[in-house]
């Protein structure tokens, strides 16, 4: 089942094309990543898909979960964002509101969507279970929580609702290396078990290649190659993806010049041979912010 279907989505902002996307098709339990460097539109592709681009003018087809995203009147669109699609932040604490306990928040969010009472209770416990959380830290506010464990809960949050796919923008770049390997696991196991689509953002190539079915290339508001994760981040065929690929040991040079011990300490759990370096480097970019726990 497609649950995100786009056809030569393109955005202008002040008249310039600052993202497009002339084809992309998510199914159930498939992850599909947007790469590229700083300001290609990858973002704004992933606004697009919840309708969220105010201001922007934006033609093509957008369907998610069968809805036509760019004609449907804004009450449609609040259903479906967080019902069937949710949004999964590089800074979820930012997002939660700080006067809030957890269980609150989750509870308010189920209610804006009919679930109420000892239903919206049940479904809230659930959930955070099912990301490996213990309940009790539906108690807590959201300072009191690490970036791992707030970045879980907005999954949580996700899945409470029932949605079917998670649009996440830059979901690890803010955690540090062991807690974007524990993020990583749940999202893969709930696309496993649970046949939640994916549509990721990311700098990291070594996040991409562990997780991506597809991946797009996106440079200057355009894709410059598609295709499956296992060729294009190993047989590039467009010159930026080369480049984007080959960047990364070429980087990775450079910081050991800075960082003498740049190598050292214990493979991650859960990246693939060659994938860590390529972290190290990619995660290094400008929005990457200093890690918390
Ligand atoms: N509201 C806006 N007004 C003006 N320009 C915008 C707006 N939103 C995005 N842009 C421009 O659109 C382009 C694409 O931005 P976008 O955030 O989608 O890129 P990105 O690939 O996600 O980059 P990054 O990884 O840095 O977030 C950039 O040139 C950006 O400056």
């Amino acid at each position: 089942m497609t649950l995100i279907e786009i056809r030569d989505l393109e955005v202008r902002i002040g008249g310039r094309v600052v993202s497009g996307v002339p084809e992309l098709d998510l199914a159930a339990g498939r992850c599909t990543a947007l790469v590229g460097e700083s300001g290609s539109g990858k973002t704004t592709a992933l606004l697009a898909v919840l309708g969220l681009l105010d201001g922007a003018d934006v033609t093509g087809r957008v369907v998610v979960c069968g809805v036509d995203v760019l004609n449907a009147p804004e009450k449609i669109l609040r259903e479906i964002r967080g019902a069937k699609v949710a949004l999964v932040l590089q800074s979820p604490q930012a997002a939660l509101n700080p006067a809030m306990r957890l269980g609150t928040l989750m509870r308010r969010a189920l209610a804006r969507h009919g679930v109420k009472g000892a239903a919206a209770r049940a479904r809230a416990e659930q959930a955070v279970a099912d990301v490996l959380l213990d309940p009790e830290i539906l108690r807590r506010y959201p300072h009191q929580v690490s970036g791992g464990q707030a970045q879980r809960f907005a999954i949580a949050l996700a899945l409470a609702l029932g949605a079917g796919v998670v649009a996440a923008d830059e979901p690890t770049s803010a955690l540090d290396v062991t807690v974007q390997a524990e993020i990583v696991a749940v999202l893969r196991r709930l696309r496993e078990e649970r046949g939640l689509a994916l549509l990721l953002v990311s700098h990291d190539l070594a996040l991409v290649s562990t997780v991506a079915d597809d991946v797009l290339v996106m440079k200057d508001g355009g894709v410059v190659e598609a295709g499956p994760a296992a060729r294009v981040l190993t047989a590039p065929a467009h010159p930026y993806t080369r480049d984007l690929l080959a960047a990364v040991p070429q980087m990775r040079e450079q910081s050991r010049e800075h960082r003498p011990d740049a190598d050292g300490g214990e493979p991650d759990p859960g990246l693939r041979p060659g994938a860590r370096r390529a972290r190290r480097v990619t995660g290094s970019r400008r929005r990457r912010r200093r890690p918390h726990r």
